[in-house]
């Protein structure tokens, strides 16, 4: 099937979200050649599998919010490298909803006399907004970033935008009165709805606490999560351990199609909370969650002897560790499936794993996750190459 841009971005120089103009076709090939540079020598690199229909694809949107000299409120994303807000109204990787959702949220702060948060004098009331939709569901989150607990006519405000959007299911409202770069902060109240949304992925139904990591592109997840299952090949008795797993999804898709026992681990906890009631929702009685780093965690389960017939990892950005792939090694699963979202630091842990162990790569491959954006998810099978 012909794989096409159907839209080109107005404001792709200025903006810095998206790295990538050309054709569709040309962008997948440029991600091939980028992840056979970095991985051949590993193991043979199957055809990346892009998307069908490569745009809104993002189901987690972002804005910052900032008055500019003359008084005009802007929301849009942090020029690359900078922090000053490029305005946009609508984006070709976004939500079409997700974007209304901001721009309405960006036009009633006037009339409640609302101002935007200064980063540098540390004053004001809006930071960012956050929206997020189950695209299964329908399901919809307005997270309110603000620098402040207190909310002028808070209750005014969440009924002036239901009114304009009764798809919301959930607002909540997040205060982040600190200086750094993260976008929510710890304290949350609730002002709307359950305070998270639910979303389907491979037949499973998932909670989705705002700051929990839930997969931004759910097409292209129900792909990658599908190459993940057939890599494990699972046959029904074994122990399996999904680290780095978020709020649960690719153990509890494991789960499912048939491992005997899982065991998540992860940092958030947040998503580990989500995680677990994920478990209970799916029904599964087989699975447990714990909150933790995961190299701390695979360094003791390693010394209690815990034998896992295949290990998940899907760290992020960052790759993994050196306490966690030598404890990995000593564990000595069947099979490792590793799924990461930069090829640099999989090419890193890969070589060491090759290295240290007698693990080789038998299967890479590349699923665009992030269309127009230069970043690319892969998936590897590992298995154990049997002593001569
Ligand atoms: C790329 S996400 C993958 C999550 C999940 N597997 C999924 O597909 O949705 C990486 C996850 O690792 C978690 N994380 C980051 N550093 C960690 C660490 N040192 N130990 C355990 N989890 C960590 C993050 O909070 C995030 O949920």
């Amino acid at each position: 099937m012909e794989k096409s841009t159907t839209e080109r971005c107005p404001v792709y120089k200025k903006c810095g979200g998206c790295q990538l103009d050309t054709a569709y076709p040309e962008q997948l090939g440029f991600k091939q050649r980028k992840v056979e540079r970095l991985l051949r020598r590993f193991c043979k690199v199957a055809p990346i599998i892009g998307m069908d229909k490569p745009c809104h694809y993002r189901n987690k949107v972002q804005a910052a919010f900032y008055t500019n000299r003359s008084g005009k409120i802007i929301s849009g994303v942090y020029q690359s490298g900078t922090h000053h807000v490029v305005g946009i109204d609508s984006c070709m990787i976004e939500d079409k909803t997700a974007d209304k959702i901001i721009v309405a949220v960006r036009k009633l702060l006037p009339s409640f006399k609302l101002t935007t948060y200064n980063e540098d004098t540390g004053k004001g009331f809006l930071r960012h907004v956050l929206v997020r939709r189950g695209f299964s569901t329908n399901e919809i989150m307005l997270v309110l970033v603000t620098g402040t607990p207190v909310f002028p006519s808070k209750n005014n405000f969440v009924k002036a935008i239901l009114k304009q959007f009764p798809e919301i299911t959930t607002i909540v409202q997040n205060v982040n009165n600190l200086s750094t770069n993260l976008v929510l902060g710890d304290r949350q109240n609730v002002l709307y709805g359950k305070g998270y949304i639910e979303d389907v992925l491979c037949g499973c139904r998932f909670r989705i606490s705002p700051k929990s990591f839930y997969q931004i592109n759910p097409v292209q997840t129900g792909v990658l999560y599908g190459k993940a299952i057939e890599f494990a090949q699972l046959r029904g008795d074994e122990t399996v351990l999904d680290t780095y797993c978020g709020i649960g999804t690719i153990g509890i898709v494991a789960a499912k199609n048939g491992a005997g026992r899982v065991i998540g681990v992860e940092l958030n906890g947040d998503a580990v909370r989500d995680a677990i009631t994920n478990a209970k929702r799916n029904s599964l009685k087989n699975i447990r969650f714990y909150k933790g780093d995961a190299g701390e965690f695979m360094e003791s389960a390693a010394e209690e002897e815990e034998r896992p017939d295949v290990v998940f990892m899907d760290p992020p950005r960052a790759g993994s560790s050196e306490k966690f792939l030598r404890s990995l090694i000593k564990m000595s699963p069947e099979r490792v499936v590793y799924v990461s979202c930069n090829p640099e630091t999989l090419a890193r842990d890969l070589r060491f794993l090759s290295e240290n162990s007698d693990y080789k790569v038998k299967k890479i491959q590349p699923v665009d996750m992030f269309p127009h954006t230069e970043h690319i998810e892969c998936v590897v099978l590992l298995t154990k190459e049997a002593k001569k």
